[in-house]
Formats: C-alpha cells, sequence, structure tokens
C-alpha cells in the first residue's frame, strides 16, 4: 500500500504553482461532447486521476481524445455512443456530466447512477427535474438513468430547489443546445460555472448570467470545438495557503485567484495569517499564533466545502474554540475520527463539530476517507509530533498534482513511498494518449 510519510516542524518557504481547476475542467471535457464539428484544445489540465477517468468516458464513446503536456483535445465529431458504464461513474461522479451534453447532441443518454459516497448521498434528483422541464424522459431502474427525447430538447423555466453545481452545469449544457430560451434561476454561482458558461459561449453558445443566480441560455443549432484556458484551482490554492499558515512559513502561491478565494482569505485572516497579493499570486504567511475562529460551509460565494477539512487541520493547531458547521453536504465529517488518532481534541454536534484548540498534534498512521480529507491529514502532519503516515492516496490522487512534492520542494519534510517503502514519484498515469486508453479499454 502506498503512503505519504510526513515528518513534522519545518516551516515552509518558496513558491508554488497552482494547476488548472479539476472541478472546472472536468465539466469543460465533458461539454466539449457537444461539438459535432472541429477540435476543442484544453489548455492548463492538470495531470489528475480524475482527468484521466473523464478522457476514458468520452474516448469509450467513440471521441478521440488525447492528453499531452498539460493539454487535452477532444474531436467529437464522429458518431457517437450515448452511455457511460458503472465503471466510471463509480471512480468518480461527475461522470453524469455528460447527460447534458449527450441528450442535447443525440437525444439520449444512459449513464449509471452515481451511489452515495463517503461525503453524503448526492442525488441527481436536480438533473433529472432540469432536464424533464425541457421534455426529456428519464427513467431508472437497473442502476443506470436513461434518458430521451422525442426530437429536440425545449427550453424552459427551471428554479433549483438548491444552487446545485453539477445541476446548474449539466442543465446549461443541455439548454446550449435546445429549442428556445432556457432560464435557471437559484443556479450555483461557482467560479467554475462562469468558466463553463465562457467555454460554451466560445464554441458558440449564447450563455449569460453565469456568475449571479440567475443564467439564460437561448439554444443554437449547433456548437464547434475551440481552444479555452482553464481557470486556477481554487481548492488547490487554498490549501497551499493552509499549508504556509499551519508551519508558520512564508510562501508565494503563483497563480492563485484572489477573487475566487475571498471567504478562505477572510477566514485565514481572521486567524491571523497575513496575506498579500503580488504580481503573480498571493504571498501567505502564517502566524507565531494562530487565533481560533467559527467556518460555515455554504455554496459560492459562501466558505466552500471543498476547503472545509483543511480549515479544520488548521483550527487544530489554534489557540481557543473554533466551531465549523458543514451545511452543503449531510456527511463530510468522516475525517474527525482520523483527526483524533493525532491526539485532535474535538466533537462532532450534529452538523458541527467543535475544536479544541490547540491540540498537541501526535503522528499515526492515519487513512484518507476522502479527497480534501487527504490533504488535511497530510496538512496536520506537516505540524505534528513525529512521524505521519496518510494512507488511502487514491483520493489525494483524484485532485491533486504531485502534493507530496510540491510541499517538499517547499521544505517539507516529506515523502511517497510504495508498498516496500520505496520512495517514488507522485501518481503520474504512463500514457494517456487515445491508444492507450483505447488499449486499457479492449
Ligand atoms: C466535480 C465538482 O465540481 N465537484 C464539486 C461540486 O460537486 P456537485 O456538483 O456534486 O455538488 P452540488 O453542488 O450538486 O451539491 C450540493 C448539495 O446539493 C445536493 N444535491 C445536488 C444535486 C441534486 O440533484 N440533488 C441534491 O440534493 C447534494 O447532495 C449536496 O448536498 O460542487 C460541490 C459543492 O461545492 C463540491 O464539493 C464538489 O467538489
Ligand atoms: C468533493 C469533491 O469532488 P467531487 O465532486 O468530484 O467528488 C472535491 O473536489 O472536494
Amino acid at each position: 500500500m502506498e503512503k505519504i510519510i510526513v515528518r513534522g516542524g519545518h516551516q515552509l518557504e518558496g513558491t508554488v504553482r497552482v494547476e488548472g481547476a479539476k472541478n472546472a475542467v472536468l465539466p469543460v471535457i465533458a461539454a466539449s461532447l457537444i461539438a459535432s464539428e472541429g477540435k476543442s484544445v484544453i489548455t492548463d489540465v492538470p495531470e489528475l486521476a480524475d482527468v484521466y477517468t473523464i478522457n476514458q468516458v468520452l474516448s469509450n464513446m467513440n471521441a478521440d481524445v488525447t492528453f499531452e503536456n498539460n493539454t487535452v483535445t477532444v474531436d467529437a465529431s464522429n458518431k457517437l455512443t450515448t452511455e457511460a458504464p458503472f465503471e466510471y461513474v463509480r471512480k468518480m461522479r461527475a461522470s453524469v456530466l455528460v447527460i447534458g451534453p449527450l441528450l442535447a447532441r443525440y437525444g439520449h443518454a444512459k449513464v449509471a447512477m452515481p451511489g452515495g459516497c463517503a461525503i453524503g448521498s448526492r442525488p441527481i434528483d436536480l438533473h433529472l427535474k432540469g432536464f424533464e422541464a425541457m421534455g426529456a424522459e428519464t427513467h431508472v431502474g437497473n442502476g443506470f438513468v436513461e434518458l430521451n427525447v422525442d426530437g429536440r430538447l425545449k427550453g424552459a423555466k427551471i428554479y433549483l430547489d438548491m444552487p446545485s453545481v453539477g445541476a446548474t452545469e449539466n442543465i446549461m449544457m443541455a439548454a446550449a443546445l435546445a429549442e428556445g430560451k432556457t432560464i435557471i434561476e437559484n443556479c450555483a454561482k461557482e467560479p467554475e460555472i462562469v468558466d463553463l458558461a465562457n467555454y460554451l459561449n466560445k464554441m458558440g453558445a449564447k450563455v449569460v448570467g453565469a456568475g449571479t443566480e440567475t443564467i439564460r441560455i437561448e439554444g443554437v443549432d449547433s456548437l464547434h470545438g475551440v481552444e479555452h484556458t482553464i481557470i486556477p484551482d481554487r481548492v488547490e490554492a487554498g490549501t497551499f495557503m493552509v499549508a504556509a499558515a499551519i508551519t508558520n512559513g512564508n510562501v508565494l502561491i503563483e497563480n492563485a485567484e484572489k477573487e475566487h478565494l475571498r471567504s478562505v482569505i477572510s477566514k485565514l485572516e481572521e486567524m491571523n495569517v497575513s496575506i498579500t497579493e503580488e504580481d503573480n499570486g498571493l504571498r501567505v504567511i502564517g502566524p507565531k499564533k494562530l487565533k481560533a475562529t467559527d467556518i460555515k460551509t455554504l455554496p459560492h460565494p459562501g466558505f466552500p466545502t471543498d476547503m472545509q477539512s483543511q480549515m479544520m487541520a488548521l483550527m487544530l493547531a489554534a489557540q481557543g474554540t473554533s466551531v465549523i458547521t458543514e451545511t452543503v453536504f449531510e456527511n463530510r465529517f468522516m475525517h474527525v475520527e482520523e483527526f483524533r488518532r493525532m491526539n485532535a481534541k474535538m466533537k462532532i454536534e450534529g452538523h458541527s463539530v467543535i475544536i479544541e484548540g490547540p491540540s498537541n498534534l501526535q503522528g499515526a498512521e492515519v487513512a484518507a476517507t476522502d479527497l480534501r480529507a487527504a490533504a488535511a491529514l497530510i496538512l496536520a502532519g506537516l505540524c505534528a509530533e513525529g512521524v505521519t503516515r496518510v494512507t488511502e492516496l487514491k483520493h489525494l490522487d483524484r485532485g491533486y498534482v504531485d502534493f507530496s512534492g510540491k510541499l517538499a520542494s517547499l521544505g517539507a519534510d516529506i515523502e511517497r513511498v510504495d508498498e516496500n517503502g520505496h520512495a517514488i514519484d507522485s501518481f503520474v498515469q504512463v500514457d494517456a494518449t487515445n491508444n492507450q486508453i483505447a488499449a486499457e479499454l479492449s
């Protein structure tokens, strides 16, 4: 079993560059399925397990996909098949984002139903209600959801019961090619929604209002491939901000977009962390003593749930009582038990965790329970006494490129080892060209 081994107590210093955003690139690659002509060229794509998975989903549908030098190309002008099997959806829930494009272009999609996961039940009812309002018939059975449209999708007025990121993206992609006008109310406002809208508009779509709570889409007859650069990953940036803060370090986080990180910056500043904008990024300096604070996760522009576990690590090192309330996912506290193995003093009360800081964190063997928990346990290891060993790295590899290597370059005592204890590089997919994917799938 691969592990990351961290020896705490080193201040981080230097510069780290943030990659393109996982949560922006997945819908953008899925949206490339709508282009019936031309090639889509997507740049600043991070080498993440999830990117390989979405590429495989598209490739399996007969799209031509390549991934080299942080650039994904998709040629979806072939006749595509319209199914995404469980093998992919199991690995990555974002596979459901192919439904909107397929339904819009072919009037049919059959995708394995995503189950629950470590952070909650995560249904897709809002996606399906949106498609039904646009004229699709949905049928759920045998572990799949199958959608059919008689003719073309019709524009509709859709109110989302909650501002779901995935539902907003899926409906926006479907509406881009629907007949007439679609209005999505109470939609998600995340920067990744804006990035997808910009991409669709370059492809020839007519989307206005992304980033506000109402998006209006005038459907067009066809979309074409274009070039697009992915926005920086605000969660990776936030994670390195916490790494600098928790080690009393001084780190320049290149390519971090301040506007996307307002809630995170404001909470870190409350904890006495210094953050200044420089030409090419944000400089983060950790204080000698971190101050406790409270956080409630909310849809954007509120505090992001994807930064909740990393902030929990930081609060464990802060002076005083902090409270984290999770309102986005029903069960995103699995990492609490793992932190307790490191001597963390905290208790769960309903949707909140009360953290008594500072905990005298001690190194221990801990298991990542989800992607952000993996990063959070490593962050805790950076300031714990002794050695922390983190397992279940498949979660980490979904969302962080060479996390241990980047921390090591900032001065952390950290290495990734294989089951025999030999040092290895971070997750690297040997070859992700289309041929390789085809070979894997055959
Ligand atoms: C690939 C990607 O971009 N993932 C992000 C996306 O996930 P994702 O798009 O899955 O998250 P949503 O915004 O849809 O989920 C928010 C809440 O709405 C609920 N819900 C959602 C859809 C639905 O049909 N019915 C329903 O009840 C979910 O269970 C959850 O409680 O946004 C989340 C919230 O910011 C982030 O944590 C994830 O990192
Ligand atoms: C929850 C996350 O991602 P996903 O929706 O892909 O599981 C995340 O990025 O923290």
